[in-house]
């Protein structure tokens, strides 16, 4: 008898995202112990021992509850049994930059990836599911955004995979039972104060009431097709930029100061609105306006410049940074030489 559906579709997910690893490589899962994590490192275990890699489970203990070190102990002696071999807790200290789950998001991804480098491993595994990414979504869409924050978490970033971001909640809870495994109920998870809970508890189960059982699916082939859309036009910016700031180098030295960016008006006139703001926010960043901080206002501002320019002098953006439209040429720069109006 095989085993139960649920971990079978868990472990058919984790082999599909080793397909092709070196074998002798090292995997690690990034396990909290909750059910998704847990059910992804068991199932690391199963199928890396059997495709010829190496497994480990890294746990990473924020200090911020009581008792989170004993549940990163108790990981760390299970870990074994699962064929997860090294298997680390890490401990952090948690700032409060940006309020406490981004603070708390920050400092787990530093330790992951210090800790990655550290083994020399060669992907880091993360558990989080359709559900997630629905979630996501949601929160995306509440917020007005772009194409690029609906293609939600994709399933490889560098080092880090997730391979269960096409199964739901429900299979990983019904693996972790399939497989004898008493996750952890993180309180967190069902602490109302926080938006996404919220979305997890509330919204989702309502929208699935009203409108049908798929709504996360769908959400999630959303984030898959938005995720499409913004590589497209990504690719499409990055030629446009080149094209911009490659202009005759006759021209280079209007901005006046080392760093600054010079784009070529007619250039962008022509392009698409998607790929023209694009094409700003990117000078913006490498002018030095830090990434997080720039807003889709601030690019529109930027964007004026080009479209309903009337004399106007200057527009500011994060970091300090200045845009001034210049002869033919948008100069992004600190200290941007004054403008010709
Ligand atoms: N303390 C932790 N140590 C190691 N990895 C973590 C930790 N917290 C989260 N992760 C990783 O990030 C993923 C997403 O985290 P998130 O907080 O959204 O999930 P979770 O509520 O902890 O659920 P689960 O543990 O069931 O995945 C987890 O699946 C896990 O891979």
């Amino acid at each position: 008898m095989g085993p139960p559906p649920a971990v079978a579709d868990v472990r058919r997910a984790v082999r599909l995202a080793l397909d092709g690893m070196a074998p002798g490589s090292l995997v690690l899962v990034a396990c909290s112990g909750g059910a998704d994590s847990l059910a992804l490192a068991a199932a690391t275990g199963f199928v890396a021992s059997r495709a010829g890699l190496r497994a480990g489970l890294l746990t990473v203990d924020h200090d911020l509850q009581p008792g989170s070190g004993d549940r990163a102990a108790d990981l760390v002696r299970l870990a074994p049994s699962l064929g997860l071999d090294p298997a680390e807790a890490v401990r952090v200290h948690v700032g409060t930059e940006g309020g406490p789950e981004a603070a708390a998001r920050q400092a787990r991804y530093a330790a992951l990836s210090e800790a990655a480098e550290r083994l020399g491993a060669a992907a880091v595994l993360l558990g989080h599911t359709r559900d997630d990414q629905a979630e996501t979504v949601l929160l995306g869409l509440a917020r007005g955004s772009g194409t690029r924050s609906l293609a939600g978490m994709p399933a490889r970033a560098g080092l880090y995979l997730r391979p269960l971001l096409g199964l739901g909640r429900r299979t990983t809870a019904r693996a972790c039972e399939g497989m004898g495994l008493k996750p952890w109920d993180d309180p967190h998870n069902l602490d109302p104060r926080y938006t996404r809970v919220r979305v997890r508890t509330r919204l989702l189960p309502a929208l699935e009431d009203e409108l049908g059982p798929g709504v996360a699916e769908a959400l999630a082939r959303t984030a898959d097709l938005c995720r499409d859309d913004a590589d497209a036009l990504d690719a499409w910016a990055g030629r446009a930029y080149s094209a911009a700031a490659g202009f005759d180098s006759a021209l280079s030295d209007i901005g006046g100061e080392p760093g600054a960016v010079v784009l070529a008006v007619r250039e962008l006139e022509g392009l698409p609105s998607a790929v023209r703001r694009r094409v700003l926010r990117r000078a913006a960043i490498e002018a030095g306006a830090p990434p997080g901080t720039l807003a889709a206002s601030h690019v529109l501002q930027v964007d004026r410049l080009i479209t309903a320019w009337r004399g106007q002098r200057r527009v500011e953006v994060p970091g300090g940074i200045g845009v001034v439209r210049r002869y033919g040429t948008l100069v992004f720069a600190r200290h941007p030489a004054s403008p010709i109006s």
